[in-house]
Formats: C-alpha cells, structure tokens, sequence
C-alpha cells in the first residue's frame, strides 16, 4: 500500500548540523518534528484556478497510462540524491507531476497537480541524502514559524503541507511565478524600471522587517530567492534597434522563498552564510553577523535591478572587499582591524592589501572597471536617482550597527516621498 513507502523522519540523527551552510545549533526539537511531520499547514486556496488542469483535460497526464490514485513506478535517484521522475508520475497518489520548476542545491521543484485540493502546487523533493533531509526539516520548521504569524500569506511563500517519501522530504509550496532573477535573464538583462524597483524594494523590505521582527534572520536574500507571485506578463516593445520586446509583470506582488538557511537570532553567529554576491563586509571578514547582513544584501539586490547586472561579481574575498571599497569607498579601520584569522590575511598596516595583494591583472582590472555607487546608479536611473543612492548608502553601510534597519529604509524618502504620476 502506498502508505507503507512514507517512512519516519530518523530522530536519531536530529543533532547532526545540517550543511548546506553551517550552522551553530539545531534549532528544532524533536518533540517539534513529531507534531509537524506530515501535516497539513493552513488552508489555501488555489492560486490559478482557471488554469489548473483537470485530469480529464490535461493531456500530458493522462496519456501515460497512470491510473488515477496509482502509485508511481519505483525510479531511483541520480548521483547526486536527486529523485528521479517522468512528467506524467504521480509523486504519491494524491499529487501529479506536471512540470519541472526550477532546481537548486537542496533538490528540486517540481509543478503539481492536487488531486485533493484542487489546485497546482510546487513541491520540493529534498535530495534523498541525510545533510539535505535535515536542513529541510529546518526550513519547515522555519516555514512553519512564519505561517503562523502570517495570516494574510502576503510576505513569504505559504508551505502547504510537507511528507517523507521513498528517503524524499517533499515540501508542498503554495505555486508562484518566475523569480526576479529569472525574469532579469528573460529580458537579456535589462534593468527593471525605476518605479518597478521601488515596489518590489518595499515588499522585499517588508518581509524582511516581518521576519525579523519574529527574531529570524532569511541570510540567502538574492534575486533567484524572490518569486513573482503571479506567472503573467505583457510584453512591450523595446526601442532600441534589434532589442526583442521587454516582459513587464502583470503584477509587482512578489514573495521570498528559500528558508533553508533562516537562523534564529542568536549571539555570535560568526561562520559564512549568504550567497557569495550578496554577503556583507562582516560575514567575509569573520567579524560576526546578525540581522544587518540581511539589509545589505538588498542593497545588493535594488542595484542589481536598476542596472540588471549583479553589483559584486567575483567569487574571491579580497577581490570582494576591494570592489566594495571601489564602489562604496574605503571600509572602516576599525572593522579591518579585527577580522578574524582567515581574513587577516587580506589586510596590511590597517588597510586592504590591495592592489598588492590582488591574485592576478585581470583581478585588478575587474575592480578598477567599477563605478562609484552615484555614477553606477545615475548611468541607469534618471528620476528618484538622489534618493535611491541615499537609500543605498544606508543599505550597504560597513558597520553592521550603523545600517539602516528594515523598518528605517522604509520610512526612506525613495519609498515615501510624493510623485507626480
Ligand atoms: N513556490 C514556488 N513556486 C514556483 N517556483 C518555485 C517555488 N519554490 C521554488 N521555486 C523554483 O525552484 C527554484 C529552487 O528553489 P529553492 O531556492 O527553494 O531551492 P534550493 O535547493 O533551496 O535552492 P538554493 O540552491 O538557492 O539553496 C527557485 O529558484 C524557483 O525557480
């Protein structure tokens, strides 16, 4: 019976620290864990319902022969943990798989159809590897936690229900649009407007003043982890020669997404976190981080929708370092003064060992060929570009302590100051 292939979440592991970015303790008990496991979150309704395919109508799913409510074929995993599927499978008897929606490091997502609810839904199929069972057990915890206190389900993405199958932690999501980083991509890269980023900073803002205000620090804040909520755009014609036409959301309504990494605030987090772009100063210099990381990786984000390219491309912390302090002036003596025993190596008689430390020219050369922040974002915005670089200036602070907070940069002229429409 198909019931039989749920197996238990394995207590016995619960103390291991998850790895998909460490983690100082494990933040959910077991006592959680049992009360969770396999229930029902909320109750929500469809998101497209117009569009939800009926297993009467939708082709692509009844053409393979699946009986309705069967169990899917036993399909194995790959090298890497991944569940393997065939669009067309039942996942479990009461969901179906329609499409595959994106896939990161934790698993993949996968479009489904809920026979029982009637409704498409984007489920996550953990990797069946036990680092990554368990940091999912953390994210559900988190989702969970942020549900509670979300009534209206505007701020993150809504978890709908979560089980363990054939070694798979399967997290129902409420289903939502492109990412604004796959929305970026499409468009070849071309910035979003200037108003368009306005809306999208006060939500993202938003949500991020709700999660801290419940003591919960995201860490991966970064265009891929920000989703449209609605699939639809138009398209408008660009007019410059050759340009293919821009897509425009329907609708500026987004939610964040990715909870994999979300900690409790707690003292002395000091171990790296954050997506190499959007890490702050004090994550790469081992200065200990809190809620502030959070703030300047949106600074990092409304740059990179106003120009459409990311503002700190590398994948190196001195080189790093050197391209915020090329951008954003030079950083603090004091914060450079005490990083930690990795970092130190980055600084010399109280300043960055750059350019003399640099690891190549073309390193020197991919710093140099920044803007200061007023002209990078003066090149691309035309009204509201004053206030936005205040605004900026308040995000991408150095000192943690001195950054604005969520709640501040809200109350930021960028977002409260009168237009004329
Ligand atoms: N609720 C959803 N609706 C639509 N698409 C989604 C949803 N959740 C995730 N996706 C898609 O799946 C991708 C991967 O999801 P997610 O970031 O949660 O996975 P991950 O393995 O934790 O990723 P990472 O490698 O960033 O940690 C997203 O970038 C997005 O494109």
């Amino acid at each position: 019976m198909e019931m039989e292939l749920l197996t238990q979440f394995p207590h016995t592991h619960m103390d291991r620290r998850p790895r998909k970015r460490p983690r100082l303790t494990w933040d959910v008990t077991p006592a959680q864990i049992g009360l969770l496991c396999g229930q029902e979150v909320g109750d929500h309704s469809s998101l497209v319902p117009s569009l939800a395919p009926s297993d009467q109508t939708c082709p692509l799913l009844s053409a393979k022969g699946v009986a309705r409510n069967a169990s899917p074929p036993h399909r194995g995993v790959d090298k890497d943990g991944h569940y393997m599927f065939a669009v067309g499978d039942n996942l479990t008897p009461r969901y179906k798989i329609y499409s595959k929606m994106g896939e990161g490091t934790f698993g993949q997502v996968l479009e489904c159809w809920d026979r029982e609810k009637r409704e498409m839904v984007a489920i996550k199929i953990v990797r069946g590897i036990e680092k990554y069972r368990e940091a999912a057990m953390i994210e559900i915890d988190m989702l969970q936690q942020l549900g509670k206190h979300d009534k209206a389900g505007s701020r993150c993405v809504q978890i709908l229900n979560w089980f363990d199958y054939r070694n798979h932690i399967c997290i129902v999501f409420e289903k939502l649009g492109s990412s604004l980083y796959d929305f970026l991509r499409k468009n070849s890269y071309r910035p979003f407007q200037i108003d368009l980023v306005r809306e999208l900073g006060k939500q993202l803002l938003e949500s991020i003043a709700f999660m801290h205000d419940l003591r919960l620090i995201h860490t991966d804040l970064k265009p891929e982890n920000i989703l449209f909520v609605s699939p639809e755009y138009i398209e408008v014609s660009d007019y410059k020669v050759g340009s293919s036409p821009m897509r425009l959301p329907k609708s500026s309504a987004i939610k964040v997404i990715d909870f994999g990494s979300t900690t409790n605030d707690k003292e002395g987090h000091s171990y790296i976190v954050s997506t190499r772009h959007y890490r702050a100063p004090e994550v790469i210099l081992g200065l200990g981080w809190s809620y502030p990381c959070d703030i300047w990786s949106v600074g990092c984000i409304l740059v990179e929708l106003c120009s459409g390219e990311a503002l700190f491309q590398t994948h190196e912390n001195l080189e790093h370092l050197a391209m915020m302090e090329r951008v954003l002036g030079p950083l603090p003596q004091h914060m450079l003064r005490r990083a930690d025993r990795q970092a130190e190596k980055y600084v010399r008689k109280g300043r960055l060992h750059w350019p003399e430390g640099a690891s190549s020219r073309d390193s020197i050369k991919a710093v140099s060929k920044l803007l200061r922040l007023q002209n990078l974002v003066m090149e691309h915005v035309d009204h509201s570009a004053g206030d936005l670089i205040d605004l900026l200036h308040g995000l991408l602070n150095y000192e943690p302590s001195d950054r604005l907070t969520a709640y501040e940069a809200l109350r930021h002229p960028f977002f409260t100051r009168r237009r004329r429409s």
